[in-house]
């Protein structure tokens, strides 16, 4: 289709940012969402149809609460429910909160004192004609309000997460969108917030669409050089100029991938694993952390047996920390087991902090730090290391020689008197935020990849574009075939395929006539 069309209107053209626009030949772009079915559009059931209603805030005692309606007959919902204090009927002016009585359709009672907004579609979170009763929130006001709504026969509640899915069906929402809103609601800590309001705002939503669109213009170039030939009517060096670009794309999917997962990690929690010898403080660090006596501390080494987990916020930072059983070789079989799992905390951990009795691991006479065999293996270069029991030195040890042995993330601490455990936290902290904080204090920019899907699907895509790349000029179909893949990987990830995009991309792009 493509080809013919044209093939009958462009003679020799040129390819690149800087070219010229033909006037009037794009196509409006008609955009389809998929959602199971790739291949379907949309098609809506008259009960999917329907306007819904539901409540939007939690059930209880509180200032406020918050029906939602929305759908075609949102209007006939005010008219039939919403009235001003005259009792007399009101039209809604848009966007506007109003002062009214909720009442009863049938019995015309007043059943709250209420404020009501009416959202015009599509400016409205759905894009349909929205309505927002803001009641009294209590029980018994809750009930009425949704009764009296059940009594109008063109209303349905709502199903769950129905409102934000009608968002995505009008294409107020991507996918993307969708997710962050979630994510947003869900957010326990500021870096989680943070990740998912960008989310939620459309800032992944327009970086996956970039990427989508540069993939649309690799192929338009490639498409163009099927349909019209190299030296013939096409500019020379198209096919290496499609070629350079696939390959920037690949190293920017890449790029993304290549993230140490922080997106992904600041969602679902960091996973912290303090592990070391029996006795030396891992315990005492958890309750120092959690300021609470969390886990048991004892003087006899192998007091911790199995793993305590404890959900923190540090610096901001949603952490899950596990504090684990002291390492070291024994017959007992429980203990043993608890050093197992020990280990395997510590290996699929994202932070591992080895704590150790300063006492048993520095020699003050020669300055030198001496690491069992059994916490060794385990030590990678992110290791951080908290030396405890500084108390107990007569002499300070000497902290050039420790962060020589140990690297820039040790520390010297007593968790008994409390000595150097501010200066650890504040330095842990700036460690952990310096790695994974998403455009906090740090700077680091907000990761784009923040759901597994994410990241499936981008690797699909990068895929893709290998496959690309391997084609020589001869199999240049077969090439374009790739590239078409790849822009559908990105395009799922939104939700959003957009049919028309090819097209559109070569009128856009090519500068048409001789
Ligand atoms: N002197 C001194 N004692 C400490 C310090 N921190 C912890 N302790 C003591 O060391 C002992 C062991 O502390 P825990 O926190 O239970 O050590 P652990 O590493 O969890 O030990 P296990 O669970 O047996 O592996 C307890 O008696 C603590 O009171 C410190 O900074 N100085
Ligand atoms: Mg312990």
């Amino acid at each position: 289709m493509i080809r013919r069309n044209a093939s009958r209107i462009l003679t020799k053209f040129s390819i690149g940012n800087s070219l010229n626009v033909s006037s009037g030949r794009c196509s409006s772009s008609q955009t389809r969402f998929l959602h199971n079915d790739p291949n379907s559009d949309l098609v809506l059931s008259d009960v999917q149809k329907k306007t819904i209603y539901a409540l939007s805030t939690p059930v209880g005692k509180a200032g406020v609460a918050v029906i939602r309606v929305s759908g075609p007959d949102a209007l006939e919902v005010w008219k039939n429910v919403v009235k001003n204090n005259s009792k007399q009927l009101i039209e809604p002016e848009p966007w506007k909160m109003q002062r009214c009585k909720i009442v009863h359709p049938e019995r015309n009672e007043a059943l709250d004192d209420a404020l009501a907004v009416f959202f015009k579609s599509p400016k409205s979170f759905t894009t349909e004609d929205v309505l927002e009763l803001h009641i009294h929130s209590g029980r018994a006001i809750i009930s009425s309000v949704l009764a009296a709504l059940s009594a109008l026969p063109f209303c349905r509640l709502a199903e769950p997460g129905e409102f934000t899915r009608r968002a995505f069906n009008g294409g107020r929402l991507d996918l993307t969108q969708v997710e962050g809103l979630k994510d947003l609601i869900e957010a326990e800590t500021e870096s989680q917030r943070r990740i998912a309001l960008q989310a939620a705002g459309g800032a992944s939503r327009a970086g996956f669409e970039h990427l989508r669109s540069e993939i649309i213009h690799c192929l338009a170039m490639v498409e163009a050089l099927i349909d019209f030939g190299e030296g013939e009517d096409l500019e020379e060096g198209v096919f290496e100029e499609a070629r350079t670009k696939a390959i920037q794309l690949n190293k920017a999917i890449r790029g993304h991938l290549e993230d140490g997962r922080r997106g992904e990690i600041i969602r679902s929690g960091l996973r912290l694993a303090i592990f070391g010898p029996p006795n030396a403080g891992k315990s005492s660090l958890l309750n120092f952390l959690a300021q609470r006596e969390a886990a048991i501390v004892t003087s006899v080494p192998g007091t911790t047996r199995d793993i305590l987990e404890l959900s923190l916020d540090i610096g901001g930072l949603p952490l899950i920390v596990a504090d684990t059983a002291g390492l070291r070789t024994t017959d007992d079989l429980v203990e043993s087991i608890g050093i197992e799992r020990a280990r395997n905390m510590v290996q699929g951990s994202n932070v591992a902090l080895c704590v150790l009795s300063l006492s048993e691991i520095y020699d003050t006479t020669t300055s030198s730090v001496h690491i069992p065999p059994s916490i060794k293996e385990l030590i990678t270069t992110e290791t951080c290391f908290l030396l405890n029991k500084s108390d107990l030195l007569t002499t300070p040890p000497l902290e050039e020689q420790i962060r020589k042995a140990l690297g820039q993330n040790a520390w010297i601490v007593s968790l008994e008197s409390g000595q150097g455990t501010l200066e650890f936290l504040r330095a842990f902290e700036d460690m952990l935020k310096q790695r994974y904080d998403a455009d906090g204090d740090q700077g680091a920019s907000v990761p784009l990849v923040t759901h597994a899907r994410h990241r499936a699907h981008l690797i699909s895509a990068s895929q893709f574009i290998d496959s690309f790349l391997q084609y020589p000029s001869e199999d240049i179909v077969l090439g374009a075939e790739e590239l078409r893949y790849a822009a559908q990987s990105v395009g799922k990830i939104g939700g959003l395929i957009d049919v028309e995009d090819i097209l559109d991309a070569v009128f856009r792009d090519f500068c048409i006539g001789k």
